[in-house]
Order: C-alpha cells, then sequence, then structure tokens
C-alpha cells in the first residue's frame, strides 16, 4: 500500500466504488466504524468522548463512530459545526442514524465553547477532511486551538482538520492529532512536513473501496506519487550474483574538490563503495591527490587537470556513474567539470556546489541534459537541498508545496531531483514522484549529504535508473541514520549503511 492518493484521487476512488455498486453510505459506515474502533483502542473499556464534526462527510465519519462509540458504553458529546439542517447525502443520512439511537449533537459555538474538550479523555476530530478549501476560521480555528492548547489526546478522521491533504500544509490553525485513521491508501499530506507531525500515527483502513479503483486514478495527470519504501524500487536492486565480478557491478567516479576540501568527495567515495558499485574512483585536482591518497584504501585515486583532463579520464567507458558536487567549490570550473560529467553515456549526479554553479541558470543545465544521447540519457540525478533548488530554479517555484517544487524542478530540468529535507521528496521529469518518511532528526549533519550523493551514484554504477536509485538512496540513508541512532556523525553512516542493506537484502530474500 505504497500508492499516495491527492485528496481529489481519493474522491475519485470513492466516486468509482459507489458507481460500482457499493452504496456511500457504507464507505462511510466501514470508516466511522474504523474511528470507533481506534478511539476504544486510545480510550480504553469507558470514558468520555468528544466529537467535533463538520458540515460534509467528514463530520458523517464522526457520526457513525459517535453512535458506535454510544453504542459501546462510551459517553459521547458531538458538537456540530453549522445548522444540522444544512447537512446533506450521506452525512445527513449518518446524523439521523445516531439521532436513531438517542445521541443527539449540541452545536458548536461561542456559547458551547467552553465544553471542548470538556471531560473528554479522547477528541475525535472530524471536522474537515479530503474536502477542506480554504484556511479554517472563526469558532472552529478557537475550538482547534482549545483542544491543541489541552494536552488532550486527538484521533484525526482521515486528515487533521486545517491540513492539506495533497500538500501536507497548514492551511491556518490545524488540529494536532495523536493519531489519525485514513481510509484506503495514504494521502501526500500524511507524510509532507507539518501534515506528517500534526497526523501523528496513521493507520489505514479498508472501507471497501475495491483495487481496481486504485488502477483508473492512481496516476493521473500530475503523475503518480508513492511513500518511498522497498516496495518501489526493490525489484530493481538485487544482491550481487554468485558468479558475478566486481566489474558488472560498476565503476563510480567521485569527483574531489581542491586540497581544503576533500572530506566530502571521500565520505561519498566511501558510501558509494558501500552500496554496492564493483569499483570507485576518486578523481582529484593534482594539489589535492596526495591528502586523499593518503586517506583512501579499497578507494581508488586518480588526478586529473581540469574539465579537460576530466574528459579525458572518463572516455575510458567503464566508469559507468560519476557525483561532483561535494567540496567542489562554486564558479566556472565546477560549472565546466559539470558539463563534462554530463556529455558523456554514463549516469550523473550533481550535488551541492555543482548544482549552485548553474545558479539561476537552470536552462543551461537542462540544455546540457536534453542533448544526452544512449541508454543512459535519462539517469541524471539533482540532490539540492531547500537553498540550492531556490538558487537553481529561481524564487518562483519557492512558494508551492515541496512536492509540487520537487515535480516542478525534475520537470524543467529534465532530471530526477531529490529535494532533501525531513520529507525528501524525489521526483521524476515525467511526474513520478516518491515522499520519504523514514529519516531521524539526526540525519541533518554535516556530511550526511554527501553520504547520500554516494550510496545514489553508487547504486547508478550498479545500474539502477535514476529515479530507483534516488529512492532507494535516500531510503537507505535513512534507515542508515535510524540505525546509526542518536549523535550520529556522517562517518557513523558508512557501517550503518552495512546494516541498513542486510537488513534490505534478508527481507527481499
Ligand atoms: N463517499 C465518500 O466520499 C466518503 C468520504 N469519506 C469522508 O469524507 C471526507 C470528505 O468529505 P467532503 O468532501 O464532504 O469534505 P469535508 O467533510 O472534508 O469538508 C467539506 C465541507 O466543508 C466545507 N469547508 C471546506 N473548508 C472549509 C473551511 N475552511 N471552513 C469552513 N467550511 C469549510 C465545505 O464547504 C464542505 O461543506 C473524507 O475526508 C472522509 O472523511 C468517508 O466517509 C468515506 C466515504
Ligand atoms: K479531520
Amino acid at each position: 500500500m505504497i500508492e499516495l492518493l491527492t485528496p481529489a484521487e481519493m474522491g475519485r476512488a470513492d466516486a468509482l466504488a459507489i458507481a460500482g455498486g457499493v452504496p456511500g453510505i457504507d464507505l462511510m459506515r466501514r470508516a466511522g466504524l474504523a474511528v470507533a474502533d481506534a478511539c476504544s483502542r486510545m480510550a480504553g473499556h469507558s470514558g468520555q468522548v468528544l466529537v467535533l464534526a463538520g458540515p460534509g462527510n467528514n463530520g458523517g465519519d464522526g457520526f457513525v463512530a459517535a453512535k458506535v462509540l454510544r453504542q459501546r458504553g462510551y459517553r459521547v458529546e458531538v458538537l456540530l459545526l453549522g445548522d444540522p439542517g444544512r447537512l446533506s447525502g450521506d452525512a445527513a443520512l449518518a446524523f439521523s442514524e445516531m439521532q436513531a439511537a438517542r445521541l443527539t449533537a449540541g452545536i458548536l459555538s461561542q456559547d458551547t465553547l467552553d465544553r471542548v474538550p470538556g471531560q473528554a479523555s479522547v477528541v475525535i476530530d472530524a471536522l474537515f477532511g479530503a474536502g477542506l478549501s480554504r484556511p479554517i476560521e472563526g469558532v472552529a480555528g478557537e475550538a482547534i486551538d482549545r483542544v491543541n492548547g489541552s494536552g488532550v489526546p486527538v484521533l484525526a478522521v482521515d486528515l487533521p482538520s486545517g491540513v492539506n491533504g495533497a500538500s501536507g500544509e497548514a492551511m491556518g490553525p490545524a488540529i494536532r492529532a495523536s493519531r489519525t485513521v485514513t481510509f484506503f491508501r495514504l494521502k501526500p499530506g500524511h507524510l509532507l512536513l507539518p501534515g506528517r507531525q500534526l497526523a501523528g500515527r496513521v493507520e489505514i483502513a479498508d472501507i471497501g473501496i475495491p483495487a481496481s479503483a486504485l488502477d483508473e486514478v492512481h496516476g493521473s495527470e500530475a503523475g503518480k506519487t508513492w511513500r518511498n519504501d522497498p516496495a518501489l524500487w526493490g525489484p530493481a536492486f538485487r544482491p550481487p550474483c554468485l558468479d558475478g565480478h566486481k566489474y558488472a557491478r560498476g565503476h563510480a567516479v567521485v569527483v574531489s574538490g581542491p586540497a581544503l576540501s576533500t572530506g566530502a568527495a571521500r565520505l561519498a567515495a566511501g558510501a558509494a563503495l558501500r552500496a554496492g558499485a564493483g569499483l570507485v574512483t576518486v578523481a582529484t585536482p593534482p594539489s589535492a591527490a596526495l591528502v586523499n591518497a593518503s586517506h583512501l584504501t579499497a578507494v581508488m585515486v586518480r588526478s586529473f587537470r581540469g574539465s579537460g583532463g576530466l574528459a579525458e579520464m572518463l572516455a575510458d567507458r567503464r566508469l559507468n556513474a560519476i557525483a561532483l558536487g561535494p567540496g567542489a567549490g562554486v564558479g566556472d570550473e565546477t560549472r565546466a567539470l559539470a558539463l563534462t560529467c554530463l556529455a558523456g553515456e554514463r549516469a550523473v549526479l550533481l550535488d551541492a556546489d555543482a548544482i549552485t554553479s548553474f545558479t539561476a541558470e537552470v536552462e543551461a543545465l537542462a540544455g546540457a541534459l536534453s542533448r544526452r544521447t544512449g541508454a543512459r540519457a535519462a539517469d541524471v540525478v539533482l540532490t539540492p537541498h531547500d537553498g540550492e533548488f531556490a538558487r537553481l530554479f529561481g524564487e518562483s517555484a519557492v512558494g508551492a508545496s515541496r512536492l509540487a517544487r520537487a515535480r516542478a524542478g525534475a520537470q524543467a530540468s529534465g532530471a530526477v531531483v531529490v529535494l532533501k529535507g525531513a520529507d525528501t521528496v524525489v521526483a521524476a521529469p515525467d511526474g513520478r514522484a516518491a515522499v520519504n518518511d523514514n529519516a531521524p532528526a539526526w540525519l541533518a549533519t554535516a556530511g550526511s549529504g554527501d553520504v547520500l550523493s554516494g550510496i545514489v551514484t553508487g547504486l547508478l554504477a550498479q545500474g539502477l535508473d535514476g529515479f530507483d536509485a534516488a529512492c532507494a538512496g535516500v531510503w537507505l540513508h535513512g534507515r542508515a541514520g535510524a540505525l546509526a541512532g542518536p549523535a550520529l556523525t556522517a562517518e557513523d553512516l558508512e557501517p550503518a549503511l552495512r546494516q541498513a542493506l542486510a537488513e534490505f537484502f534478508s527481507r527481499a530474500g
């Protein structure tokens, strides 16, 4: 279940299920039951539950849950935002079924705000879900502030109210939930920040939408979106064959910076080797050759002079993946090296200074990419963090969500874009995208990005395509960070990567 559906796609999946003969009220009853089950687990055998219900179908799920919880013996209070007479469709039906079970609703207003959260041991947030269309204001916003300030555990229905399901952005006040029950598939807003933090632990409930609906709705004009998970890229990443040769696993090159900035390239090179590249060479300017050579053992060192020298080295077609950027320095020289890397039939990763060397000149980069030929023409990966992304693509892209920005960047450049952050997004030029959620906060440390570049380059050398290598690299990097644990440094990631790979291969069988 790694597909992510936007609220609009989810609405179409609901509609397809209904058109296929599953009544909408049945979907709502199953949704509400799943919410009631989650609430029972949170509240224990007894307790008081406050249900905040909105005017749409999210509120409808809340009415079903309220009724079920009441029947289970909980004390339940329902406060409805708006006029019950204006409820319509399945929500109106669920409201009357709740009333038939002798549970009435109060109206959420200034007069009833002091009952929020009152004596409740759990608050069910059924104000807004997929239908949130503007920032929450007025009494609903005040109720959200009161709930958030109370410390009472909150169970959100589908999405924490106020969170945009497509982007994870908080549109005005937003519920801070301890748990969220969503339906059929996760939404991008459950993984993108701040939505991920506001949703708490997310559970996915099956409400009877047939899997066939997924084929029709997942991946429309906006492209497919997934949670970054081994299920996405695992099939493309096989362990070495018993009768394999190291040359079959590629030869990665990492370009070193000058004498005083060589550590980044060595971190990347070590990670590329650990990720499984058969051979790894650090390509170094002559001034840094000695310092690189004195620190490297399994990784080879070769010196080159300027972009002409690098082009000569790269004439060896066995060098099938190259990384440039970590410690490279910003300027014309790095830019020329990047164009040299791109002008050949090999996979290329550009990071850090290599990206910044194209500041506001994405057309120059895109032009070089468009001239690429051969089987690996599309295997170019850019790994910017937010600042580097803004420098390359300009401020205009800054307002959009990280998912939309990464997609726009991939489309504008023609490269796979890894927009790094706590919620790293990987996007391909054709619109495919994956959102990563396994990286611990400890991973934000000096040199961590260099290790990521190395892992991705090592995977590119083994023949993974740009999107798979980027997704796998980001996931393995996050997993290595989690295994290395608190207070990790970039040096700790390489041994932890070994453990992450061992885990992955043992699960993949
Ligand atoms: N048949 C279905 O479509 C199903 C829907 N389900 C539930 O239905 C939800 C989606 O229902 P809806 O599409 O009705 O949307 P919501 O219930 O999320 O909200 C829509 C209503 O809120 C109003 N609204 C939106 N933003 C507002 C704001 N900031 N301030 C005040 N009012 C605002 C809209 O005008 C509309 O009346 C899902 O999140 C899920 O919980 C589930 O019951 C499963 C089945
Ligand atoms: K909600």
